[in-house]
């Protein structure tokens, strides 16, 4: 099994499908291991092009031979929006990825929309809470919650998940759930993520002529 050797590696590969493959390959490994290891496998999404990136664990032989009933989802990156609104990170996962293998519906950790973002965000660490307290989720030596898999995108302007260039809630080290009161995304984000220690991540970058595209591997 292909697992890159580096705790940081960059690799380019030729074309996007090319992309899925490895990520579908590499996603798959990790799930065996972890499974293997602790018996579950939490899996952290975002939004963009990556959910359509990992259309390779929706079909045969992936679709049956992973252990999808020990997976555990959650966001890093969320848009205040209800969860039926085509901005709502969680319906494109749903329609592109988790609608298409037998996760339970248990396992998956959608936020619980209102239209206010600070209690979205409370409720989420909250919820959060919960689970580290239940020890379904373990805690980072950070103090925040750490999961198996962060899978990230990163955007044009170099953001990644909803840390955007200006907003200071990417020094946040206390919340673990916070928000950014943009008004055209209304975006929530989870800061352990992306601050916490030990985490292995994945980041996707598409190319801008759509062909193509890097993987970032993280302490994988
Ligand atoms: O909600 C979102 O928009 C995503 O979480 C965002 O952070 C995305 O991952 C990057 O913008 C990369 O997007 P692409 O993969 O579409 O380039």
């Amino acid at each position: 099994m292909p697992v890159p050797r580096k705790k940081e590696q960059v690799v380019i590969y030729p074309t996007e499908d090319e992309v899925a493959l490895q990520l579908a390959t590499h996603v798959t490994y990790f799930s065996d291991k972890t499974i293997a290891e602790k018996g579950s496998f939490s899996v952290v999404l975002s939004g963009g092009t990556l959910i359509h990136s990992l259309r390779k664990l929706t079909e045969s032989p992936l679709k049956e031979t992973v252990e999808w009933s020990k997976w555990l989802i959650f966001w890093v990156d969320e848009r205040v929006v209800p969860l039926t609104d085509p901005q709502s990170n969680y319906a494109l996962a749903l329609k592109d990825f988790l609608s298409k293998v037998p996760i339970p519906k248990h396992n998956i950790y959608p936020i619980h929309y209102t239209p206010l973002s600070e209690v979205v965000a409370k409720d989420y660490e909250v919820r959060l809470r919960k689970l580290v307290a239940e020890k379904v989720l373990p805690l980072s030596s950070t103090g925040f919650p750490q999961f198996d898999l962060i899978l990230l995108g990163v955007g044009p302007d170099g953001h990644v998940a909803s840390s955007f260039p200006q907003p200071p809630q990417r020094y946040d080290k206390v919340d673990w759930v916070t928000f950014i009161n943009d008004a055209q995304s209304h975006r929530q984000r989870e800061s352990p993520s992306l601050s916490g220690d030990q985490l292995r991540q994945i980041h996707r970058r598409g190319t801008d002529k759509g062909a193509g595209g890097s993987l970032y591997y993280s302490g994988a």
